[in-house]
């Protein structure tokens, strides 16, 4: 049976070339990239990882073995070193104090991102959150390799892009990959297909997230 994990990349890869195509990423990867679109990026993104760790803590606990609650385990407290000591330190050096940073409101697009994942951790089956939760490392870590590929070491955005293309990013990427081909494998043909569909609607919102904080989307009312 073909690996969960490459069908999974077959059905998103023109939504992937789509991403790596947003101009928030291809101005990333210049340096062109306007400080205040990089501040509501980073802002958004603080909010978004403090409810992604704790969809990967309700992932660990309710993991159906050891090595899956470690792998989220880690990546909870990963996630929440991320939040703090990027953020915290970018935060600061894009000028943006921590009253500022503590009343900002989720945008549309996080909001409903956030809670995508975090209604997935209440009340779908591990596999399928397990799956949910996939995107955000493999598309960040492609996106962070391809990126680092193409930015030259002056990139002001230097320090975000060193993160997410950091090979100890990489093998948790795999980690998450390999845990949810095993889930696939012991899932039936109706469970594999709600994961996809998992996969893909993160994957969109990955999509979404960037392309809110180009446009620095606010609340229509
Ligand atoms: C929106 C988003 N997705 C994934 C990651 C990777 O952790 C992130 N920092 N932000």
């Amino acid at each position: 049976m073909t690996r969960f994990s490459e069908t999974a990349w077959q059905s998103i890869a023109p939504l992937y070339g789509k991403i790596a195509d947003l101009p928030f990423n291809r101005e990333l990867a210049a340096g062109s990239l306007s400080p205040e679109r990089f501040r509501f990026y980073i802002l958004q993104d603080s909010l978004y990882l403090a409810a992604y760790a704790r969809a990967l803590s309700l992932a660990a606990a309710r993991a159906p073995d050891g090595e899956a609650a470690t792998i989220f385990t880690r990546s909870a407290q990963g996630a929440i070193e991320v939040e703090q000591a990027l953020h915290g330190g970018i935060l600061e050096r894009f000028g943006v104090d921590r009253p500022t940073a503590e009343k900002t409101e989720a945008s549309p697009t996080c909001f409903a991102y956030t809670n995508f994942l975090l209604a997935a951790a209440q009340k779908e089956s591990f596999e399928v959150l397990a799956a949910a939760i996939l995107p955000c490392f493999w598309i960040y870590w492609k996106i962070g390799c391809g990126i680092s590929e193409a930015a030259r070491p002056e990139n002001p955005y230097a320090e975000w892009i060193a993160t997410y293309s950091d090979p100890a990013f990489g093998a948790a990427t795999q980690s998450v990959v390999d845990l949810c081909d095993r889930a696939a494998l012991a899932a039936g043909s109706a469970e594999r297909a709600r994961m996809l569909t998992a996969f893909i609607q993160s994957s969109r919102y990955e999509w979404m997230f960037w392309d809110s904080a180009y446009r620095q989307e606010g609340w229509p009312v």
